[in-house]
């Protein structure tokens, strides 16, 4: 371990100063989680000698019991009480977080199940990884800049496998029309075009993730970006298809560089998790013909003078946008609902409990009077 290091090099900030003064409590230092584990959380964090130190760590039954910001998660900062000889770290307190990507937990839509699931936290900036090939999706691009925006990070698309694609032009531009305002950059592991481009986005002491779709080339994108074989990266050995890997677990990294980087597993489903407002944010294209319509609560169906049919009808704004816009909007309207609906059942629960207790009281005290 490079005995330069602070927690600044792992990305403490101004935020987090300012906002953690009340958690930090003698006995505990600051800590930042590098990977969730099946039983356990890998972080590093402050050693007594005044270097950074990696320890595994637990969760304290309190955080555990109440753990409303829910469990500690990559990229997470987070107060721990440090283990008194060998045994693992106590992990007291989860930080405030300044910003994070989160999707609705993946599971049974049909049992009200409606979830926060953090993908990772403190993050300055997504790379939204989407690979060239038959595998190109804009309608995907689109929820996870949805997601982005709403993370607090800046977003970024990375176009990989660049040296596979048939119109790479033609990709760009969908890129940049599916992630207006944001960059778009073609990369290739194979090539090492756009490699450069990347690394001069990054800097020191900020943290990065990348999310995308499995076997987009995330992993391998970072160790390009590392230089050096961080994670192992699916080969598929022709003969007898082993050595397959996949990335399995959500592991923050530090590059020469003094970069930070999450990498992540390849995310099945990517439902979104955000309102209709959050969806408007990564359609400003939609947004700025709908602010021109004639009616302020102008459906977009006909009504007339409506500038989004009109955009449509001169091609301003291609149908198939337009058409997952309102797809988007859909999806986050219902998960609105539904979760106010799981709100009100929450809340109702609560007066049960409470009607209960004040029975029980009731009755108590009835002999007494
Ligand atoms: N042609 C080409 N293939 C690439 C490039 N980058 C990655 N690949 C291949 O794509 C496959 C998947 O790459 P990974 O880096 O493992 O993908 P991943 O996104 O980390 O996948 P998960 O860990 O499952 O989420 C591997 O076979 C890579 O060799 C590239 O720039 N060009
Ligand atoms: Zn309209």
């Amino acid at each position: 371990m490079n005995n330069n290091e602070t927690i600044e090099s792992w990305g403490w900030n101004r935020f987090l100063e300012k906002t953690s003064g009340q958690y930090i409590r003698t006995g505990t230092v600051r800590g930042r989680i590098l990977e969730v584990r099946r039983a356990d959380w890998l972080v590093i964090a402050e050693s007594p000698e005044n270097t950074m130190t990696q320890y595994n760590a637990a969760v304290s039954g309190t955080l555990a019991r109440d753990a409303g910001s829910g469990m500690p998660v990559t990229g997470d900062w987070v107060t721990l009480r440090l283990p008194e000889s060998g045994g693992p770290g106590l992990i007291t307190a989860v930080l405030p977080r300044y910003s994070k990507f989160s999707r609705k937990a993946p599971g049974d839509v049909d049992h009200d199940r409606i979830q926060e699931q953090i993908i990772a936290a403190n993050i300055d900036t997504v790379f939204i990884v989407a690979a060239a090939g038959h595998d190109w999706n804009p309608g995907r691009i689109e929820r996870y800049v949805t997601l982005a925006w709403e993370s607090g990070a800046s977003p970024v698309l990375v176009i990989t496998k660049a040296d596979i694609a048939e119109n790479l032009d033609e990709l760009i531009a969908e890129g940049y029309t599916a992630a207006p305002g944001i960059p778009v950059i073609p990369v290739s592991a194979k090539t090492g075009i756009g490699i450069t481009d990347l690394t001069a986005i990054l800097t020191a002491g900020k943290t990065a993730v990348l999310l995308g779709s499995s076997g987009a080339g995330k992993s391998t994108l970072l160790n390009a970006l590392a230089g050096t074989d961080l994670q192992q990266t699916r080969e598929v050995r022709a003969d007898d298809h082993r050595g397959r890997h996949t990335t399995t677990a959500r592991t923050l990294f530090r590059l020469a560089s003094g970069a930070l980087i999450i990498d992540t597993p390849g995310l099945r489903e990517i439902q979104l998790w955000t309102d209709a407002k959050g969806v408007d944010t990564a359609f400003e294209d939609v947004e700025r013909f709908a602010s021109q319509c004639r009616f302020r609560n102008c459906g977009h169906t006909g009504e007339p003078g409506c500038a989004v049919q009109a955009a449509l009808e001169s091609g301003d704004l291609p149908a198939d946008r337009y058409n997952r816009w309102r797809k988007l909007r859909r999806e986050a309207d219902y998960l609105e609902r539904k979760t106010n609906k799981a709100a009100e059942l929450a809340e109702r629960e609560r007066w049960k409990d409470l009607t209960k207790t004040i029975r029980h009281i009731k009755k108590d005290t009835k002999g007494l009077r």
